[in-house]
């Protein structure tokens, strides 16, 4: 487990060279196809998140993570269809009730029956999907093109003409035929469809791949084009950064990634490549403070805890360890950080007491201690530290603090270097 925080967060101090104003990592010549900073989030987290093995959201389980998004700001929400269950159409129509900022989507099967009831939620835009695959074609629902085409247009008309906003998307669109995908693309471009959509939903794609089908399809089609990732070979953040990049407008997310099998582009992920990308847009468009709470909802929710390594949240997300990182970061964050850790309502920890720790970082904590001591103390103190963690692995903070404060106290007396010496384990520190 973590040690406590300490509040080393070192990045006030007028002294210490400020970090620059600019990325390092944003680029100098922007395509101007990019969506890098321009796009919109669709958040699935009550749609494919229902998608997940563990999910199971309540009435009012889904009322308080459709709330906590809509604080976070992101664009839309996605709903799990009304033709799953009376209770969902149900959900779908107290979502859609509830005044939140966020445009209310919900995800429908390219078929009329299932666009006349989820019209009639009140919901502010249907997503409609049809597999293209030949494996979906041929084991899913058994319909060619000319069908999936023809139905597409009549339920997209239909759609249009009750004036709610519609997106049509090709499921498996990456193991789909090219050209099938660009003909069905500009045929419902053409009848004035809001968005296309693009998935990967068995996680196939890498980012070249995207970035590729993005661009062309911008170039065949004038509406906004969304993107769907699925998680199975771990590229959907990248995928997600490659559509952007080649001029997709849309991308759905949902929290902690939760979805069908592994899941999807996480909404933190996301947020943190984003962020990287242009810094400003997402600071300003999205309050990033809440990523936290909503993840705390949706894992309790779903019963599993956030992951240690999670983006923004996970525990060591903002923890810096080794002695060589410690000294640097102290001086300025923003060596071994790309995302400031206040951006997000986190704080930054540096970890001290292992056999990885250098004296800069002791010295830190001497003057966060208000302690009287030389370099050459701090010095000593380090080594101390390192033997002891040698046999027995690392200290607490309170022991790194009994520690320098023994040897501070000992000072007075000109006895600090034998009261180190005799210190053999952590008990004999607190004792
Ligand atoms: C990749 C994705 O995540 S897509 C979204 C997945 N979401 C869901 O499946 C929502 C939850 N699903 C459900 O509650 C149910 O599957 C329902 C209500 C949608 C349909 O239930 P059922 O009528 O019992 O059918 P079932 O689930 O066994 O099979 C799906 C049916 O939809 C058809 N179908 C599948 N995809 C589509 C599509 N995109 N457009 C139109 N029809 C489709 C299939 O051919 C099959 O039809 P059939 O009844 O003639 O065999
Ligand atoms: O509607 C979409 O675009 C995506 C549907 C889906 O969840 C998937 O294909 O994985
Ligand atoms: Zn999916």
């Amino acid at each position: 487990m973590p040690e406590q925080t300490n509040g080393q967060t070192n990045g006030n101090n007028p002294d210490r060279p400020r970090e620059p104003i600019v990325s390092p990592y944003q680029s100098k010549y922007p395509d101007p196809m990019s969506n890098v900073s321009n796009f919109k989030i669709i958040e699935s987290t009550l749609r494919e998140g229902e998608q997940f093995a563990n999910a199971f959201f309540d009435t009012a389980k889904k009322i308080e993570i459709a709330k906590a998004l809509d604080d976070i700001g992101v664009d839309y929400l996605e709903l799990t269809s009304p033709m799953a269950s009376e209770q969902s159409r149900l959900d779908c129509t107290a979502i859609a009730n509830l005044g939140l900022k966020a445009k209310i989507l919900t995800h429908i099967r390219c078929h009329m029956d299932d666009a006349k009831v989820a019209i009639s939620t009140g919901v502010d835009g249907l997503d409609v999907v049809i597999g293209t695959s030949s494996y979906l074609r041929e084991f899913s629902h058994g319909k060619d093109m000319d069908y999936i085409t023809a139905k597409a247009i009549e339920v997209i008309t239909f759609i249009k003409k009750s004036g709610l906003e519609v997106r049509f998307s090709t499921e498996d669109s990456f193991r789909s035929d090219l050209v099938d995908l660009l003909s069905i693309y500009k045929a419902v471009d053409k009848i004035g469809v809001n968005r296309v959509g693009i998935a990967d939903t068995v996680g196939c794609a890498n980012p070249r791949q995207v970035y590729e089908l993005v661009k062309t399809l911008r170039s065949v089609v004038s509406c906004d084009i969304e993107c769907h990732f699925h998680n199975d070979t771990g590229c959907a953040i990248a995928n997600a950064y490659a559509a952007l990049e080649a001029g997709a407008t849309h991308i759905d997310t949902s929290v902690l990634g939760i979805g069908e099998r592994n899941g999807i582009t996480p909404l933190g992920g996301l947020f943190a490549r984003m962020y990287a990308g242009d810094k400003e847009y997402v600071k300003n468009k999205y309050n990033l403070h809440k990523i936290r709470d909503v993840e705390n909802i949706v894992a309790e929710a779903v019963e599993v805890t956030v992951p240690f390594n999670n983006y923004i949240t996970g525990y060591c997300a903002f923890t810096h360890k080794a002695g060589i990182h410690a000294k640097a970061i102290l001086n300025n964050p923003s060596t071994y950080e790309i995302l400031k850790p206040e951006d997000f309502g986190m704080t930054r920890y540096v970890s001290i007491g292992h056999r990885l720790t250098g004296w800069n970082a002791v010295k830190n904590r001497v003057e966060q201690l208000n302690l009287d001591l030389t370099d050459e103390d701090a010095k000593a103190v380090t080594q101390k530290i390192k033997a002891l963690a040698d046999v027995h692995g690392a200290l607490s903070l309170d022991m790194v603090d009994g520690l320098l404060k023994k040897f501070h106290e000992a000072k007075g007396d000109g006895t600090h270097k034998e009261v180190l010496n005799l210190i053999e384990s952590p008990a004999q520190i607190v004792a």
